[in-house]
């Protein structure tokens, strides 16, 4: 993608469909009457009164001790300077929108129109009251310490800048297993700190409180290396002040171990980096631009062990790995401060976890086979799911222990599930299934790419490196809007079924359709007629090898689709009914649901084999399924034979797959109610279990509910996935948008992938 088509691109993400990132969601009913003289007036009177004779009830009646105000006054954005207020707003929007995929943690975000430091202190003083914690955000230094400082002394809610101890913690973690790794102590270590700034002084004295010496420090800010004879030193610059008679950067390099980034772009050369020791530790965390390119310094050095702030290259040192793990822990135990006991406990968490063993869903997500600790892999990785349970249990005991918690945990197991409840409703599966296509992308033919959004996706696969897109449908119109879209891809196969140009194509894939259904009443010329219809000719290209898989029926219906791609491609050996599920984005997480789109009135057995299909795509995205069979009825409560259809699939899948975690008939609500099934139904297999499957007894009943639940909750949905086809086909709704094409891209790829890992055990 050129930098201009990444510039629209980013702007249109934040305008459209609404400007913005984040928005607030009433979470009580309000549909009645009654819900509003409950929410309002007059009900709210009664928690203001019981807040008003004491105050700590305002946790028990409100937000507060779930929100955060991410507050900035625009001073020291990034790496982009003093762009004011308003200018910060996507940034601390973007904040809000990681405090609640990471850690479910609400957030205000607040733009304060003053670079007075007792003006900015009054206003978040004056606001305080509506938030359980405060995050000072990309405010610049000196100002910002003395904010802080003062902001911590008088409130007694927990408040950090996190540009300082955010970026303290990450990088100290960061910097302790970096050097465990280059085999160096930090006690001896020379460190040259570029900036003198917010970030940079936090960080380098959590260093000093890790180990580090300060003789061994070089810092420097805009003027060069801060020597202790400059005048007018700021008291935190004085600080680190050095008697070596050095004055640029290039010098302070010189045999040094480690390069702390803090500061400005592209300031450090290939020659700085020679100069430096052998392993040298080299973070450079400037903001959107690192201090040197991730690339460069690789290649200049071998034995480097490299970090930047992107997320686009191994080595995150960024603070997201932090704050919503440690407002989090702060929060659940109403911590009155964010202490050094935090930060360090925060710090040996993050070090320690990226020394353990990588869950499968993490290399997943992040495109690696195997992620282990060593140079490329010092740190966790922020869609790592052990980061809620390990890092905020972390921060919450070590709160406790050092006094500041108002309200201590004493169930800590129970306090880890509910960390991983939280983490339920994100889109953290869609990620992994995009990261997990771009391991090994596929040739896919899109059939109705003369369609706008058809292409807009296939673009995204081809920008995204998700797969290698073979275009079908009328040549000038691909091209036309190839160039509406600025679609640059010369590489991109370009196929037009109807046009003369693909004679020879036609002709091989003809024949190989004539060979199959000679006997089926085809003739030669038939077959070649066939060929100039897209689906005809995409099916073929498939059959024949000459695709991996193929995406089509944007524009047509779903039965008229799924009929000619049974004729052309088939069943799988041993199948004898395909299928379809749709993934679902729910607020209690994905959740599969089948057949959402082919067998009108499965029979049990059908049902059964549903269960099965569905099983293995469930464990495609690296879920474990738990499959509910859903009826009307409960375990035997009526003898209907619509029940008793469910019930012997059950029967069925029980006897002949003792190891599946699958029961019913079941009711959706018990099914969905661990506790309600737990309670009424403790025999069953999924009492207590948390159900991700529902197998539904028709397609009246799959259709209506998971269309029902894309309109009304909004659901993100992934689907209909074919389930049992001889070679990966897939097909769209009628109308899909064009994430939903992109997702869908994803899943045909990966399901190309799957197939060959499965050829590949059965080689073996
Ligand atoms: N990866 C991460 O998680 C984080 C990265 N950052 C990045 O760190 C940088 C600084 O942020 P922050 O501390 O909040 O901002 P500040 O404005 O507080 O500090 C910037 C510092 O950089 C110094 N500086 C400017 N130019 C140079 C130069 N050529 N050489 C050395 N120092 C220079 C400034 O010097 P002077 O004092 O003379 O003005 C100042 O000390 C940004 O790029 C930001 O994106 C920040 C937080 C987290
Ligand atoms: C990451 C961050 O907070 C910054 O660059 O300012
Ligand atoms: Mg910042």
């Amino acid at each position: 993608m050129s930098k201009q088509s990444k510039r629209i691109e980013a702007l249109v993400y934040h305008a459209k469909p609404t400007p913005g990132k984040i928005k607030v969601v009433p979470t009580k009913k309000y549909a009645s009457q009654r819900d509003l003289s409950l929410a309002y007036s007059p009900g709210v009177a009664e928690p203001c009164l019981e807040i008003e004779k004491d105050v700590n009830n305002v946790y028990k009646y409100t937000a507060k001790g779930n929100l955060v105000a991410v507050i900035s006054n625009g001073t020291a954005v990034l790496g982009l300077g003093n762009i004011g207020p308003e200018a910060s707003k996507p940034v601390m929007e973007g904040k809000g929108l990681l405090f609640k995929i990471f850690a479910d943690i609400d957030v205000f975000d607040i733009e304060v129109d003053t670079e007075d430091v007792e003006a900015f202190i009054a206003t978040v003083k004056n606001i305080a009251p509506t938030f359980g914690g405060i995050n000072l955000e990309d405010i610049k230094a000196p100002e910002a310490f003395e904010i802080e400082r003062r902001l911590k002394e008088e409130l007694d809610i927990p408040v950090m800048h996190d540009d300082q101890h955010g970026t303290a913690i990450i990088s100290a973690a960061a910097l302790i297993n970096a050097l465990e790794i280059a085999g160096k102590k930090i006690e001896e270590v020379k460190i040259v700190v570029s900036g003198a700034g917010a970030a940079a002084i936090s960080c380098t004295r959590l260093y000093q409180a890790c180990g580090a010496s300060l003789k061994n420090i070089v810092m420097l800010d805009s003027k060069g290396v801060i020597r202790d004879d400059r005048i007018n030193l700021t008291a935190e610059k004085a600080e680190f002040a050095t008697s070596r008679k050095i004055d640029t950067l290039a010098e302070a390099m010189e045999n040094s171990d480690v390069f702390i980034g803090l500061s400005q772009p592209n300031i450090v050369t290939p020659e700085m980096l020679k100069s430096m020791t052998a392993n040298p530790i080299v973070f450079a965390m400037a903001n959107p631009i690192p201090e040197i390119s991730y690339q460069l310094a690789i290649d200049t050095r071998d034995d480097i062990i490299m970090a930047t702030g992107r997320s686009d290259h191994p080595n995150q040192v960024n603070n997201v790995l932090g704050f919503p793990f440690i407002f989090r822990g702060a929060l659940d135990v109403r911590a009155t401060k964010i202490n050094e006991a935090m930060k360090m406990a925060a710090v040996k968490a993050l070090s320690k976890l990226a020394k353990e063993s990588v869950p499968e869903q993490v290399n997943i997500a992040y495109s690696e086979t195997r992620l282990t600790f060593g140079k490329d892999y010092i740190i966790p990785k922020p869609f790592d799911p052990r980061l809620i349970a390990e890092v905020p249990p972390a921060v919450a005991k070590a709160a406790m222990e050092s006094g500041v918690a108002k309200e201590p945990i004493e169930d800590w197991d129970r306090y880890r599930n509910t960390l991983l409840e939280r983490l339920g409703s994100d889109n953290k599966l869609i990620r992994m299934l995009l990261e997990r296509a771009k391991t090994n992308p596929k040739r896919v033919i899109f059939a109705e790419a003369d369609q706008l959004d058809v292409l807009k996706a296939a673009q995204i696969a081809y920008d995204e490196g998700i797969a290698i897109p073979i275009l079908l449908g009328r040549k000038e119109a691909i091209i036309a809007l190839m160039e509406e879209i600025e679609f640059d891809a010369e590489d991109v196969l370009i196929i037009d079924p109807k046009s003369d140009d693909e004679v020879e194509r036609k002709n091989r894939y003809a024949k190989a359709y004539w060979k199959k259904r000679k006997r089926q009443g085809v003739t030669i010329y038939s077959a070649e007629k066939k060929m100039r219809e897209r689906n005809y000719f995409a099916a073929m290209m498939v059959n024949v090898g000459d695709a991996d898989t193929l995406i089509t029926g944007y524009s047509r219906n779903y039965p008229s689709v799924v009929k000619p791609m049974l004729e052309l491609i088939g069943m799988a050996d041993g199948v004898t009914r395909v299928a379809a599920t749709n993934l679902m984005m729910t607020q209690r997480g994905p959740m599969f649901l089948s057949d959402t789109s082919i067998n009108i009135d499965p029979t049990a057995k059908d049902l059964a084999k549903i269960a099965r299909m569905t099983s293995r795509v469930t464990k495609m995205f690296g879920i474990e399924p738990i499959t509910a069979m859903i009826s009307y009825s409960n375990f035997g409560s009526s003898e209907n034979p619509r029940a008793e259809k469910v019930r012997e699939a059950v029967a069925y899948l029980h006897k002949a797959y003792p190891e599946m975690v699958v029961d019913g008939e079941v009711q959706t609500d018990f099914a969905l109610n661990s506790k309600m099934l737990q309670d009424i139904f403790p025999f069953s297999k999924l009492a207590g279990r948390k159900v991700n499957t529902l197998i539904f007894p028709n397609l009246d009943a799959a259709n209506i509910t998971y269309k029902m639940l894309k309109e009304l909750n909004k659901a993100e949905s992934i689907g209909p996935i074919m389930m049992g086809m001889r070679k990966p086909v897939h097909i769209l709704q009628l109308d899909a948008s064009v994430d939903e094409i992109v997702n869908m891209t994803a899943i045909a790829v990966v399901d190309v992938q799957e197939r060959e890992k499965r050829e590949q055990r059965h080689v073996r």
